[in-house]
């Protein structure tokens, strides 16, 4: 991959890591994430001008917005030094993504201060943008205010069942419904290179009014390594936007989405992380009305300590079911 201005990022180095793997062994190629090896792995075209392709798309034949977030500041993370650290990024969805085309991502340096530096991506198809981003990086300032909120008390993921092993559950059962049953193996065929462990899965037969809470554990599919924390960052932005705006639709069983999209999408990161280790994603929405939805979102290291936050506001359209779903 060719260098930029700014001389290697560490994102550039983690590939030219991986050219190294590559050449030594195709099982640990193998190994790699999904996420790292197609998903967030950028062509660089020109200077600060980069090309996504695109891994998993949801039913809504809409892009992920997971997915454009995390390469946003894939792209904006490689015009900046190793010594910076992404802490935020704040961006709006305002067009849908279309999964037939390359997703163009341009990079404007927007400013390099002393401590922070802020680059505004645009993540463009048709010649029109997509995603707007901004994101912010910082260099390490230690400070004797620190304090964080307390992660739940929830069972270890070694104790749940995937989404895949409780599909395989309600699949089981004997008189699951033919559409449930299609609905389910629709969702089986995803190829999400996330995994998910849900705390609170939804019960099988009748989905009664639950608070707008839900819990995961997450972690990206495959082996992403040690050191790259930019990288990191750009998987905790994919995993972020998975199932999130759902959590708005928990208290309302008689209603499913007609119409449901992210508008915007803000991070906040606190910590070094893994994301290919188990994370709990701790799910809330304070608010829903106007045909909107706000969902706000911890991520939380296995030992507790607050990776990162994040809050999306999604427009949410929906329809009575006639009877509730049985999923
Ligand atoms: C969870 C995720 O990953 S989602 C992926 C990331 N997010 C996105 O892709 C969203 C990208 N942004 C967008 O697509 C646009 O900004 C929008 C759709 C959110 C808003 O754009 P607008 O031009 O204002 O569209 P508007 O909301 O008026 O219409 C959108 C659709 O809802 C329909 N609609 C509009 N108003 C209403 C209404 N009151 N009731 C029902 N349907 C409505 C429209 O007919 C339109 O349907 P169509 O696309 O089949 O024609």
């Amino acid at each position: 991959m060719a260098e930029n201005k700014e001389g290697s990022s560490e994102l550039q180095e983690s590939s030219k890591d991986e050219t190294s793997e590559n050449s030594s062994s195709q099982f640990t190629q193998d190994l790699k994430s999904v996420l790292v090896t197609s998903v967030l792995n950028l062509e660089m075209l020109d200077v600060d001008l980069y090309r996504g392709t695109h891994h998993w798309v949801p039913r809504g034949q809409r892009l992920f917005g997971g997915q454009i977030v995390g390469q946003a500041l894939v792209a904006a993370a490689k015009s900046v030094n190793d010594n910076l650290f992404a802490h935020s990024l704040h961006c709006y969805f305002v067009r849908a993504g279309d999964p037939k085309v390359p997703v163009l991502y341009q990079v404007e340096r927007t400013r390099d201060g002393r401590s922070f530096t802020v680059r505004s991506v645009k993540a463009i198809q048709h010649g029109q943008p997509i995603l707007i981003c901004q994101a912010s990086f910082h260099t390490l300032q230690p400070s004797p205010l620190q304090h964080q909120f307390t992660m739940p008390g929830v069972p270890q993921p070694e104790d749940l069942l995937t989404v895949e092993e409780l599909i395989h559950l309600y699949l089981s059962k004997p008189d699951i419904a033919e559409n449930a049953k299609q609905g389910l193996n629709k969702l089986l065929a995803n190829e999400v290179p996330i995994e998910v462990k849900p705390v609170n899965p939804p019960h099988f037969y009748r989905l009664s009014a639950a608070e707008p809470k839900q819990l995961f554990w997450v972690r990206a599919r495959g082996h992403i390594g040690e050191g790259n924390m930019k990288l990191h960052c750009c998987v905790a932005a994919y995993v972020s936007d998975y199932a999130f705006l759902g959590t708005a639709l928990l208290p309302y069983p008689n209603y499913r989405a007609k119409f449901s999209a992210s508008l915007d999408h803000a991070m906040w990161f606190h910590s070094t992380f893994r994301t290919d280790e188990w994370m709990l994603y701790e799910c809330e929405s304070p608010w829903a009305g106007g045909s909107r939805g706000l969902v706000q979102g911890r991520l939380w290291r296995r030992d507790g300590v607050l990776a990162a936050s994040c809050s999306q506001e999604g427009v949410l359209r929906v329809k009575p079911v006639m009877e509730p779903s049985k999923l």
